[in-house]
Formats: structure tokens, C-alpha cells, sequence
């Protein structure tokens, strides 16, 4: 098979984890004799370095030319005191919404292994394997209008849907639930906000399309609370772009580290944009301390819903929890007796393992 990658790396640790991705799609090519080509091109802080602008515009053109995208990461101490639409994070809102990515996937689920490294209970831990369903090109990240008035007097920003953003978001989620355990938790703040009415409607008429799927209403704060004491009840949670952002942060913990998280970025033809859901970590940058495996398992969910190599993902999630049974890890998981690696030897560790793995092995198959 043949496919073409665009690569983002980034600020921070982006290029670090960019490098562990490429790296493993380079070894499964390889091994499958697939041929998959790389592009690499700036996006956020990096950009507005070299090209003046957090989203250049050949960025944009290959993204839309290729198979699928990785990114990095964006952002960082250097560029925060830019104005609103010039820094780094308008590069990767602007992509998702240039290439219409409107359903951000985030599968959280505790690697056996890691149980003992959240600092959540272990009995509480054990069993949590959920998926986000973020809406990601609408709501409060993108209304307009969003700006000072009033010599800083005021300052307003918009929470704006329209009908067909939230119907295909919760149809996607629908879609997700139908794949899993047929769960799924719709989260708003309907007693506050209208869009999270209109939101719950939308969702009890798309509910009579999928009779298997049992459907259920939570508000934001409440999900929130749940969540860290009763993760295993979630199967599917669909929910707004905020809120989605919120949430899947503070679901981290239940995997051991942020650095742990992947995600895809999706929309109906198959592109995908495959990011870890960690930013660029600036306190730890350059110091081949960051954590890959968020990445490699990304890679393993671009494997999937971009490229339809069910086989090849399945082997790389596997390698990643092969190297966690060995007890490698990087310095965020705190894994008593462990053996600490830095983020390039975790990624080689993963790669040597993705001629061994055993995909037959019962593994998590979560990336739904
Ligand atoms: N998708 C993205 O590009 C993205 C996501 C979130 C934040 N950001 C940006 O990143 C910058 C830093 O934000 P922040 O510090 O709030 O969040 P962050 O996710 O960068 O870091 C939070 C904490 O988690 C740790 N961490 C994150 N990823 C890790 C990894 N792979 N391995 C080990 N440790 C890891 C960091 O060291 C830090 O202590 C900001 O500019 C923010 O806007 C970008
Ligand atoms: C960097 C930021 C714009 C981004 C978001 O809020 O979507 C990040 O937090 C994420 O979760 O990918």
C-alpha cells in the first residue's frame, strides 16, 4: 500500500514525538512492504519563526494533498504574549478547521500495567476504557464574535452551533458506541446553556436511529466529578469542543500520564490529522524526556480509520504494551521497579518489540 504523510512536528517536545512516530510508520512499511512517503512542514510557534504565521499556506495545500497528517505539538512560553489570532494554537485550530476535522476521537484506557501509576486508586482505576467524542471545529473555539470592546471593558466570547455541526458529531458518537459496549453519555450543561438544550434534542431524535445504543444525559460537572470516581461506568462520551478539551485532560489520570493519550481527528472521507492529546510540554523539551507512546498510539489509530490496516495498528498497540509489561517507561509514569528510559530509547524499545509482538494475544483493542 501506498500512502503519503504529512508531518507537523511542532514546538517543544512536538519534534521529539514526531520523530517516534515517524519512526515506527517507517518500521511498519518496512515490515509490511508498504510505502509510505513523508512531507514535513511548519505549524504553530515554529512557523511563525520561519514563515510570520502560525499556519502557512503550503502547510495547508499538502495537508490537503495527503493520506493523513500527524502533529506534534504547539505553543509555548516564547509566543504567549502574541495576539490572540497570531499564535501558535491558531495553527492547529486553523488546520482542524481548514480540513473540516469535525470529531476529535480520544480513547483513554488503563494499560494494565499502569494501574499502579495513577495516583487514582487502583481499584478505581482498574476497568476504565472510554472514549471521547470532542467536537472539534465548532462552539466556543471558533465563535464569533470573540473580542476586547470598550478599552477593555468588556470582553466577549461566542458559543455558537448550528443544527448539522451537532448531528453529525452525535451520529459519529452513535457510530463509535455501536463498535464498543452500546453506551453513551452525552455531557452539556443544559440547566445553563440553550446550545446544550438544543444539543440533548438533537441527540434524543438521532437516538431512535440506533435502538442497541443506551443513551443517557449528564451535565459537564457532574460528568466531571464521575469520572475520576467511577471511570468504568463510561463507554462513549460525545460532547462539545470545550468541554471535550476539559475532560479528556482530566481523564489523563486515569492512564498515568498525559503523555499516555492519543488521539485522530477525523472527518467522513477517511483524512485524518493524528495528534497525542499532551501539548508541547515546555518544562521537559529538549531533554529526550517526553513521553512517546501518546504518539506511537496515535500512529496505531492512523494505521486504522486512515489507512484501514486493522492488522498493522493492532501490532503497534501491542509492541506499546509489550515494552510496559518489560517495565520500560519515561520519567512521567511512575512505575515502582521500573526501568526508566529516556523518549527515543522508549520508541526503539517499542520498534524492536513490533517484529515480536504477537497480535493473536489478547490486546486493548480500544481505538474506536
Ligand atoms: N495539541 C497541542 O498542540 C496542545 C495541547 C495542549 C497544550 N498545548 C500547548 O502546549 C503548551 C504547554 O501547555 P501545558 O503545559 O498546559 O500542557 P502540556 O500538555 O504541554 O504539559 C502539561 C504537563 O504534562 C507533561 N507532559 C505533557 N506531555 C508529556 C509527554 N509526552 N511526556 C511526558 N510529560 C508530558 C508536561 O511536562 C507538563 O508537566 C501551551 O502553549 C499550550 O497551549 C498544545
Ligand atoms: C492547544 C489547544 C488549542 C488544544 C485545544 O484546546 O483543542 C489542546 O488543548 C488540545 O486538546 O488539543
Amino acid at each position: 500500500m501506498k500512502k503519503h504523510i504529512v508531518l507537523l512536528p511542532g514546538d517543544g517536545i512536538g519534534p521529539e514525538v514526531a520523530r517516534a512516530a515517524k519512526r515506527v510508520l517507517e518500521a511498519i512499511a518496512e515490515q509490511h512492504q508498504h510505502t509510505f512517503t513523508f512531507e514535513t512542514h511548519n505549524i504553530g510557534g515554529s512557523a511563525i519563526d520561519q514563515d510570520g504565521t502560525p499556519l502557512p499556506e503550503d502547510t495547508i495545500e499538502a495537508c490537503h494533498k495527503a493520506d493523513a497528517v500527524f502533529l506534534g505539538a504547539v505553543g509555548g512560553p516564547k509566543w504567549d504574549d502574541l495576539p490572540g489570532h497570531m499564535r501558535p494554537e491558531k495553527g492547529l485550530l486553523g488546520i482542524r478547521k481548514q480540513l473540516g476535522l469535525f470529531a476529535n476521537l480520544r480513547p483513554v484506557k488503563a494499560f494494565q500495567q499502569l494501574l499502579h501509576a495513577s495516583p487514582l486508586k487502583t481499584e478505581v482505576v482498574t476497568g476504565s476504557d472510554l472514549l471521547i467524542v470532542r467536537e472539534l471545529t465548532g462552539g466556543l473555539y471558533f465563535g464569533e464574535p470573540s473580542e476586547r470592546r470598550n478599552n477593555d471593558a468588556e470582553v466577549v466570547d461566542t458559543l455558537a452551533y448550528s443544527r448539522h455541526e451537532i448531528e453529525r458529531i452525535v451520529e459519529q458518537a452513535f457510530q463509535s458506541a455501536r463498535l464498543r459496549r452500546n453506551h453513551l453519555t452525552s455531557v452539556d450543561k443544559a440547566n445553563v446553556l440553550e446550545s446544550s438544550r438544543m444539543w440533548r434534542e438533537i441527540v434524543e431524535e438521532k437516538k431512535q436511529e440506533y435502538p442497541e445504543v443506551t443513551v443517557e444525559h449528564m451535565l459537564v460537572d457532574a460528568a466531571a466529578m464521575k469520572l475520576v470516581t467511577n471511570p468504568s461506568y463510561f463507554d462513549v462520551i460525545v460532547t462539545e469542543n470545550m468541554f471535550g478539551d476539559i475532560l479528556s485532560d482530566e481523564a489523563s489520570v486515569l492512564t498515568g500520564s498525559l503523555g499516555m493519550l492519543p488521539s485522530a481527528s477525523i472527518r467522513k472521507d477517511g483524512l485524518g490529522l493524528y495528534e497525542p492529546v499532551h501539548g508541547s510540554a515546555p518544562d521537559i523539551a529538549g531533554q529526550n524526556k517526553a513521553n512517546p507512546l501518546a504518539s506511537i498510539l496515535s500512529v496505531a489509530m492512523m494505521l486504522k480509520h486512515s489507512f484501514k490496516l486493522e492488522e498493522e495498528a493492532e501490532q503497534v498497540e501491542k509492541a506499546v504494551q509489550d515494552v510496559l509489561a518489560a517495565r520500560y517507561h519515561t520519567a512521567d509514569l511512575n512505575i515502582s521497579g521500573g526501568i526508566p528510559v529516556s523518549g527515543s530509547e522508549l520508541a526503539n524499545k517499542v520498534i524492536e518489540q513490533l517484529s515480536t509482538s504477537d497480535t493473536t494475544e489478547n490486546i486493548m483493542r480500544c481505538y474506536v
